[in-house]
């Protein structure tokens, strides 16, 4: 008898454009969210989004709050709950990076309500995946929760913000060739479940944005425009594994060590770039991809060494002997590497 089973849990409503944040209350209002609003943001993107949102909600009569966070850990989660419990809110907002949209994401998961995604930066495929990613002691928490209702990505927006951030979000896109061997590798000797189609969707949404590079380029809406397309793509990916899989293999393993040993001196994304040199690199030696990848990750101004994260040589090979502990996946880093095999792939691929 045939008993599998699947819930693909995706947003109901994307909207990707110009000046589309003028219309935020109109989609919140299109897919039924009902009740008060908890905008859930940080410093930054409070500046160029969250404050304007708030407004609208006010204008409307929805009698807003706003909470302000800055890191993306349970204890942020904690105090959003908070809030939300003592204004008996109807859904949550989250605006900004990954961080403020994970704590949303996992506070509205919690609460058992709404949540919508408004991204101001194209930094990272969190927008509109069903994972939130925290941090704890020595490991890292890849959390099941439910999918935004609705996204929201101005394109205006996002091409004003700085340009690092669209490159860091780029490099999460061309992980996902690595992340994606790892999986298949996964599959094959611990016979972790494999989805074709959303290992293949993350696989062409990396092609597809490698094959648009020369036209991705700063301060330019349809720059901003092609890379949102990838990040939702892949986030659509993350959702129909059910699991970050499809975009977080070895290479995310080392830039969550990085955070640990390094805090503060990267952006995800360029961590995790540089994380797939050095797993392309494991996974098939000096003749195999990293040096497509490391000019990928180049073409578009993302970091390709360790210098260029910030970082020293030491702490890569910290982060690269110790990555297997972080989190239970198995990957190319299998039980871990020697320091040795670390050395040779940092310095081969000219990452150290
Ligand atoms: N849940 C998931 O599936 C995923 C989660 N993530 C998580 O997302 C986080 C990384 O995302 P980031 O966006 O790099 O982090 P972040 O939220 O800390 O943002 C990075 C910086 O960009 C600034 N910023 C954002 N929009 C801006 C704008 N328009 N103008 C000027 N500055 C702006 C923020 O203030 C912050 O300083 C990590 O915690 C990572 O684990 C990343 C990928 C997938
Ligand atoms: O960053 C992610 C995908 O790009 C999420 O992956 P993690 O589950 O490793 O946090
Ligand atoms: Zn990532």
């Amino acid at each position: 008898m045939f008993e599998k089973s699947k819930w693909i849990r995706l947003p109901r409503s994307v909207v990707l454009g110009h000046d589309v944040l003028s219309q935020t209350r109109e989609v919140v209002v299109e897919t039924h969210l009902t009740g008060r609003p908890l905008v859930v943001t940080s410093e930054t993107p409070r500046e160029v989004a969250a404050d304007r949102i708030v407004a609208q909600f006010e204008a409307a009569g929805d009698d807003p709050e706003l909470v302000v966070v800055e890191e993306a850990t349970f204890e942020a989660v904690e105090d959003v709950l908070e809030v939300a419990r003592g204004m008996d809110v109807g859904y949550l907002v989250g605006v900004g990076g990954g961080k403020p949209i994970d704590i949303a994401k996992m506070a509205s998961d919690h609460l058992n309500v709404g949540f919508v995604s408004v991204p101001t930066a194209a930094s990272h495929d969190g927008i509109v995946s069903g994972r939130g990613s925290v941090p704890e002691g020595d490991t890292r928490h890849s959390v099941a929760a439910a999918p935004p209702v609705a996204v929201v990505a101005d394109t205006g927006v996002i091409a004003d913000a700085p340009w690092e951030l669209t490159t860091a979000g780029c490099a999460d896109i061309i992980s996902n060739y690595t992340a994606v061997k790892d999986w298949r590798l996964a599959n094959r000797l611990q016979n972790v479940p494999y989805s074709e189609y959303a290992g293949a969707l993350s696989q062409m949404t990396a092609e597809m944005l490698v094959d648009s590079a020369d036209s991705i380029k700063p301060e330019l809406e349809e720059s901003a425009w092609m890379v949102m397309k990838a990040l939702v793509s892949s986030g659509v990916a993350m959702s129909i594994a059910g699991s970050s899989r499809p975009a977080s293999g070895s290479e995310h393993l080392f830039s969550h060590q990085l955070d640990r040993i390094a805090p503060g001196k990267a952006l995800h994304g360029h961590q995790v770039g540089v994380g797939s040199i050095l797993a392309e690199y494991l996974h098939s030696g000096e003749q195999g991809q990293w040096r497509s990848v490391r000019d990928a990750l180049a073409s578009l101004d993302a970091p390709t060494t360790a210098d260029g994260l910030g970082v020293t040589d030491e702490e890569v090979l910290e982060a690269l002997t110790s990555a297997h502990e972080i989190r239970d996946r198995y990957t190319i880093l299998g039980s871990g590497i020697s320091e040795d095999a670390a050395v040779e792939a940092a310095t081969k691929t000219g990452v150290i």
